[in-house]
């Protein structure tokens, strides 16, 4: 890998502290760091290079997930990190900067390559990207790149107005906007699964398929983050962004071994192939709801209005259900449910791949014994890849019962998406960020929605913390004659939770 500079604007912030230093320190124990890497921290608290490298260790000590929290390598991995105080408003802050990038560089013999990372909020990001081009921290003779974190804008018109205005100081190509779905090692691999296995292949498409399930269920509430989440909700925090990035991801065809531009491609057509949703018809297809009070693994937590920093009148929302159709050669006829939530029963991210049942389609009797063959790709809390089949059952002569097929990794040291996504933004591998095409495409499908919620034209929908929703998210999928898989409600799926057996399999 290149030698690089590695310039972190809210060094001193969360995010830094839980996902970004435990990453980098991933890549350095895996020796996936750039031999010469010199990191850059910002911030306006008045730190020095010590107390910035202290408090990196200390967040190792409390988020890496390598247990060898080992003091000798720490050390070692800090030793490249030096601190400068910087107000992002504050022209001089940026020449000081140069300055020590520069000084840097010539010590530790790094040509200038500069990967800007503003782990800020989105208000800084323009103004930030302003001062590199005119402090000449962006005129570089190497290569220079901006990682952004999300939100990309509020609706279509703020982020076609933040991209413009970022274009003026980077191009496309040197824009990395994270994603950290796309980061997930499964995520990762869903294109390999298909590519490489032509069963999967030869099925996956509307011919076989009855519906695709996507599931993003989190336990957690607003936590400490009311002041964003509260301006934001479920549709804007996790639907226009990770959940259509799922749904490219399951949906896209392409031939293995294609490059990052057939992936651009083909992930775009995916998504201007959406059916659009009206405004008039928003009610139709989406259900929007917030929790209230209720409990969760034997907790009780309060309601969303009552969590610090809710307005008691909030009509946020904190889930969204969606159907949608891919009018395309492979999809077209096929719903996807996409499914959001905070304050859920567990944690679940998953997608569930439904087949037709074959006996059905022939017009012969229904045997409800059957269950439909599916296909499960489970994101978290583990990773998996199910399928269910139907077996006779050997005790029971002539009875079917499901049996599980279950492919885990044997490995507990996965990755984690921001090892991944970091490591690709530092080799200038851009595959797994999000495009702007895909990013403006998103937010057009998502915007007739928003202004429906703006404008009060369809409910929000009350649902108990620890449940899986309000009930009408049932109904989305009742009225097409399907329910929603391993939601773990007796009435729904006992035959399969309880009768089915598994083989498991781990994988190297
Ligand atoms: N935290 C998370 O889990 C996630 C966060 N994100 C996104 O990442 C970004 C950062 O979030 P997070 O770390 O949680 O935010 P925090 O509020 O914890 O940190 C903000 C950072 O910005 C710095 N900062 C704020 N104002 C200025 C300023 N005027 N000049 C210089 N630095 C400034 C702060 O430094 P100082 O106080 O020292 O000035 C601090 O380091 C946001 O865009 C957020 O949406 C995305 C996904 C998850
Ligand atoms: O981006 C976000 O994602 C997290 C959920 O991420 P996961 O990897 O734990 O599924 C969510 O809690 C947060 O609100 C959102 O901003």
């Amino acid at each position: 890998m290149e030698p690089t500079t590695f310039i972190l604007f809210g060094a001193t912030g969360d995010l830094a502290k839980r996902k970004i230093y435990p990453a980098l320190y991933n890549l350095f124990i895996d020796q996936k760091l750039p031999e010469s890497f010199s990191l850059i921290g910002l911030g306006r608290r008045e730190w020095s290079d010590e107390t910035f490298q202290a408090n990196v260790e200390q967040s190792l000590r409390d988020f890496s997930r390598r247990e060898s929290a080992d003091t000798s390598k720490i050390k070692q991995f800090v030793e490249a990190f030096r601190y400068s105080v910087l107000d992002i408003g504050r022209k001089e802050d940026y020449q000081k900067l140069l300055q020590l990038v520069e000084e840097r560089e010539q010590e530790l013999n790094i040509p200038q390559n500069r990967l800007f990372y503003l782990s800020v909020g989105p208000e800084f990001f323009v103004p930030i990207a302003d001062n590199i081009q005119s402090s000449g921290l962006g005129s570089t003779q190497g290569w220079k790149r901006l990682v952004i974190e999300k939100p990309f804008g509020h609706d279509l018109q703020s982020a076609r107005e933040l991209n413009e205005k970022l274009s003026k100081a980077f191009t496309e190509d040197e824009v990395y906007r994270i994603d950290h779905y796309l980061g997930k090692p499964m995520v990762q691999g869903l294109e390999t699964l298909r590519a490489t296995n032509p069963v999967l292949q030869a099925l996956l498409k509307n011919r076989y398929i009855a519906n695709v399930q996507i599931t993003a269920n989190e336990t957690v509430g607003v936590e400490e983050r009311a002041g964003y989440y509260d301006h934001v909700g479920a549709l804007r925090d996790m639907f226009q962004n990770h959940l259509l990035q799922l749904l490219m991801m399951t949906a896209i065809q392409l031939p293995h071994g294609s490059n990052i531009d057939q992936m651009r491609l083909k992930k775009k057509q995916v998504i201007e192939a959406l059916e659009p949703v009206r405004k008039q018809d928003v009610g139709l297809n989406i259900i929007r709801g917030q929790y209230q009070a209720g409990s969760i693994k034997g907790a009780q937590v309060p309601a969303y209005t009552s969590e610090p920093g809710i307005a008691a009148d909030s009509t946020n929302d904190t889930f969204i259900a969606a159907k949608l159709q891919i009018d395309d050669y492979f999809w077209k006829g096929v719903p996807f449910y996409i499914r959001t939530g905070k304050r859920m029963m567990e944690k679940s991210t998953r997608i569930v791949v439904e087949f037709k049942d074959p006996i059905a389609q022939l017009g012969s009797v229904k045997d409800s014994s059957l269950q439909p063959n599916l296909l499960v790709i489970e994101m978290s809390p583990n990773e998996s890849i199910t399928l269910q089949l139907n077996m006779n059952d050997p005790h029971h002569k002539g009875e079917i019962k499901p049996v599980n097929i279950e492919l885990h990794s044997s490995q507990n040291d996965l990755p984690e998406a921001y090892e991944n996504l970091i490591h690709d933004a530092m080799n200038g591998d851009a595959t797994y960020f999000a495009h702007w095409d895909e990013v403006e495409l998103s937010w057009e499908w998502v915007q007739p929605i928003l202004e429906a919620f703006e404008e009060n034209l369809i409910p929000l929908y009350p649902y108990a913390a620890g449940s899986y929703g309000p009930a009408e998210v049932d109904a989305l999928l009742a009225k097409d004659g399907y329910h929603w898989w391993f939601d773990s409600k007796p009435e729904q799926n006992s035959e399969t939770q309880n009768n089915s057996t598994t083989y498991s399999m781990a994988t190297l």
